[in-house]
């Protein structure tokens, strides 16, 4: 039986924040390995438009490539609709139902549990593991769903700031990883190659 993390996002693009949280969770909770897991749909957020799903994979294998313990799945863009993580979770137990799963979430994310698909059920499938982040603190009073707490460095980054400065022409070496920066500048996503 393996300890398997499962890191859902958008990941547009993915950034240091996310290999920082990723990494820390598999060290903490000594994950055998950690899957990340790109939203094809996510469910409460609507992803904005110029960038292929294609290439949103590939960005994520870049993030990760080096790290033998992270792992990419493409599972979400095998369904249509919204990435409820229920129904991937099930059919993973389905496929390898040993396993203990651990779901990897930020402090934003960690808040709006009471409103996910199926959560009940979800909660008892998995483990949360519920990272600080800015502005969102863990709040260790009101935890229903037996979220298990860890504190991480705060690393105060987002897709969103990150879309922003590319935008604008501004730095972003050393928030996401050299071989994300050097895809998004050769095939010219999120408005990079315009002047700021
Ligand atoms: N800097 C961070 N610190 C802690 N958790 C984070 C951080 N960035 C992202 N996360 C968590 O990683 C998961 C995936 O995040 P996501 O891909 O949506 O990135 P994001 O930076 O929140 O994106 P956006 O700015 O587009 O909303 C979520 O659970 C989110 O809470
Ligand atoms: O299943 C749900 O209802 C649900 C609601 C909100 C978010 N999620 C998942 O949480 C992960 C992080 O979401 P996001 O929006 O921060 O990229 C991603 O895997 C989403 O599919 C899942």
């Amino acid at each position: 039986m393996a300890r398997i993390g499962i890191f859902g996002g958008s990941f547009h693009p993915p950034h240091n924040g996310h290999l920082l949280i990723a990494q820390e969770a598999l060290a903490a909770f000594s994950l055998d390995r950690v899957v990340w897991l790109p939203a094809n749909h996510p469910p409460h957020k609507e992803l904005i438009s110029g960038v292929s799903s294609e290439d949103r994979m590939e960005l994520v294998r870049a993030a990760i490539q080096g790290n033998s313990k992270f792992s990419l799945s493409l599972i979400e863009f095998e369904r249509q609709g919204p990435s409820y993580t229920i129904d991937t979770i099930r059919e993973l137990k389905k496929r390898e139902p040993a396993h203990d799963y651990f779901f990897i979430i930020g402090g934003d994310m960690a808040d709006s549990l009471s409103t996910w698909r199926g959560i009940d059920e979800l909660s008892r499938l998995v483990t949360f593991i519920g990272i600080n982040r800015s502005g969102h603190p863990l709040d260790e009073c009101n935890n229903p769903y037996g979220v298990q707490m860890l504190e991480v460095p705060l690393f105060d980054v987002s897709s969103t700031l990150i879309r922003k400065r590319i935008a604008a022409g501004e730095n972003t070496k050393y928030l996401i990883p050299d071989a994300v920066r050097n895809m998004i500048e050769v095939k010219g996503l999120y408005g990079s190659g315009k002047s700021p």
